[in-house]
């Protein structure tokens, strides 16, 4: 059974690709159809707890001085600061995950994924590395739109993001175990899902 397996050798996903590809999409299916298979990873941050939020739950709350030695240490995938606070994923966190039974899926930009690349003890847990691509960059932007999260200028960002993205994949097309192409929905899903569970 294709669901033992996954049990058995729970892995790292990372997901990539530009805004509005549709990486959200295709991970919200996988967890409707498989909803105890696949966990996501809790984020360190230093910003103080709201209400309600507990540790080790809604995130690990740190101080700016413990992030930066984890980072000194290898032991953060990714950080990103917003505003003055850092935000970050673990290999702790993420290894958590997978000794739980669950495969992690972890949705990354560029920065983020080449650091996971080059981060050994995380590359020990053999994660898949899988590229979602738009059919083509005006598809993108009608997406983006009919999404209707996006104000002119973060609209302008994503798709400035996306050639990025775009050329980062076609430098390094071999960084990637798997491309998607994700025009029509079912058949990227079912892709996705066929990777996922092979
Ligand atoms: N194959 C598809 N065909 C048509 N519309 C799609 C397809 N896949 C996703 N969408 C739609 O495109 C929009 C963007 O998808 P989604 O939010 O999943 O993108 P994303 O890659 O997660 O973006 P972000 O990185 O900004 O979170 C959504 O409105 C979604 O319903």
């Amino acid at each position: 059974m294709p669901s033992d397996s996954v049990r058995s050798s729970p892995r790292p996903i990372v997901l990539n690709g530009p805004s509005g590809v549709g990486k959200s999409t295709l991970i919200g299916m996988l967890m409707k159809e498989f909803p105890e298979l696949f966990g996501f990873s809790v984020s360190h941050t230093t910003r103080t707890p709201r209400v309600g939020e507990k540790d080790g739950v809604d995130y690990f709350f740190v101080s700016q001085e413990e992030i930066e030695k984890y980072i000194e240490e290898g032991k953060m995938l990714e950080t990103a600061k917003v505003h003055t606070n850092f935000y970050g994923t673990s290999v702790m966190a993420v290894e958590m995950v997978l000794e739980s039974g669950k495969h992690c899926i972890i949705d990354v930009d560029i920065q983020g994924a080449t650091t996971m690349k080059s981060n050994a003890r995380f590359m020990a847990s053999k994660p898949i590395f899988i590229f979602i691509s738009p059919p083509d960059f005006d598809e993108l932007r009608s997406r983006l739109m009919g999404r209707g999260t996006e104000t002119p200028e973060s609209m302008a960002i994503r798709l400035k993001d996306s050639l990025a993205w775009d050329k980062f994949y076609r430098s390094n097309p071999e960084f990637y175990d798997h491309r998607i192409i994700n025009d029509d929905l079912e058949t990227a899903y079912k892709e996705f899902r066929d990777i996922i569970l092979e």
